[in-house]
């Protein structure tokens, strides 16, 4: 091999240095073939990401489909669109998918590949790397960010991008949307009685005890202080309403370690209304949680509802 870095020349009596450099390489190198009736093979296969267990080089170097057969599920028909569009477009592949392999986490696998018409179909020449560490930590930091540190619920960023694409199929498909916001009553007076520590376990502990209540698909976020709210998608008021008042009931009764019945908490609830924008519902909800603080608190309020209707729990 040179002692310098630099490919002096492109002769012959560099190919051994050219092949050992690309063995060492920290990902693969790779020429994909695409035959006329669609059958794909890696004629060419280089670098140290090929030394991948369950996967034999040879073969993939007269038929493509043992690696293919390791993508995950969505991914298959994915990056195969994504392959027949580059050969017809002539446009490269940019793309990223995740690859299973016995007695490994899935991969992810970033490809970049760029194709070239040859007589016998296309021929693109193209490098992989495993991006799953960078994935890894994307996702880490993605949680951070959509996550309230004190008690591990969504924050409201998170609560705002999904109602935002829940109002988008509510109003694509008129299917029942609902969204309630709730606050703990005169929390105030508990931070000054028992302290802000015992403060934040109350709040850690209303959550756990409603995120128990509320089903897989609900999304519960703190918004900040002592409120919070809770979507649920594919529900009308009726279905919210038992809801909250079975969320009222749970946490009147709950012993959160700071006197019994000193916890509660009061519930505004509105069902969207197709076409209406996302400030309206909110706007709408916050009322309803105002009146319900207004009329007494420990109590679940409806904006929709005429006021005589929207009196507390009947009396258990
Ligand atoms: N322990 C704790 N307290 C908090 C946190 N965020 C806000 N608070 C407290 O929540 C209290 C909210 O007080 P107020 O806005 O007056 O409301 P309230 O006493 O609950 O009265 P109503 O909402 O009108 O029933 C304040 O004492 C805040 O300091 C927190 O993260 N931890």
């Amino acid at each position: 091999m040179p002692s310098n870095d630099v490919l002096p020349d492109r002769e012959l009596a560099d190919i051994p240095w050219l092949l050992e450099l690309t063995e060492q390489l920290p990902g693969v190198i790779f020429q994909l073939h695409r035959a006329p009736d669609g059958h794909l093979h890696f004629p060419y296969l280089a670098g140290r990401g090929t030394e991948l267990n369950g996967l034999d080089w040879h073969d993939l170097s007269q038929n493509a489909l043992p690696a293919l057969e390791r993508l995950a599920e969505p991914d298959y028909p994915r990056l195969m669109a994504v392959i027949e569009r580059s050969a017809r477009s002539g446009t490269p592949i940019a793309t990223t998918f995740r690859l299973r392999l016995p007695g490994k986490r899935m991969s992810w696998i970033a490809v970049r590949a760029q194709p070239r018409r040859v007589d016998s179909g296309t021929l693109w020449v193209g490098l992989m790397i495993d991006i799953s560490e960078q994935m890894l930590e994307e996702d880490r930091l993605r949680r951070l960010s959509d996550t309230d540190d004190l008690t591990g619920l969504a924050n409201r960023r998170k609560l705002i991008t999904r109602l935002d694409e829940e109002l988008s199929l509510s109003n694509r498909h008129g299917l029942p949307l609902s969204l309630m916001m709730l606050d703990l009553d005169h929390f105030k007076s508990i931070n000054d009685t028992w302290g802000h520590l015992q403060g934040d376990q109350v709040l850690r502990e209303l959550a756990s005890l409603s995120h128990g209540i509320l089903r897989e698909e609900d999304l519960m976020a703190r918004l900040g202080g002592e409120e919070f709210a809770v979507l649920l998608p594919l529900t009308p008021e009726s279905h919210c309403r038992q809801l909250a008042e079975r969320l009222r009931e749970r946490i009147a009764e709950h012993d959160f370690g700071v006197g019994h019945g000193q916890i509660t908490i009061s519930i505004g609830i509105a069902e969207h209304r197709v076409g209406d924008s996302r400030e309206i519902l909110m706007q709408r909800v916050d009322e309803s949680l105002y009146a319900a603080k207004d009329s007494g608190r420990n109590r679940v309020m409806a904006g929709v509802c005429p006021p005589e209707s929207h009196e507390g729990a009947p009396p258990r």
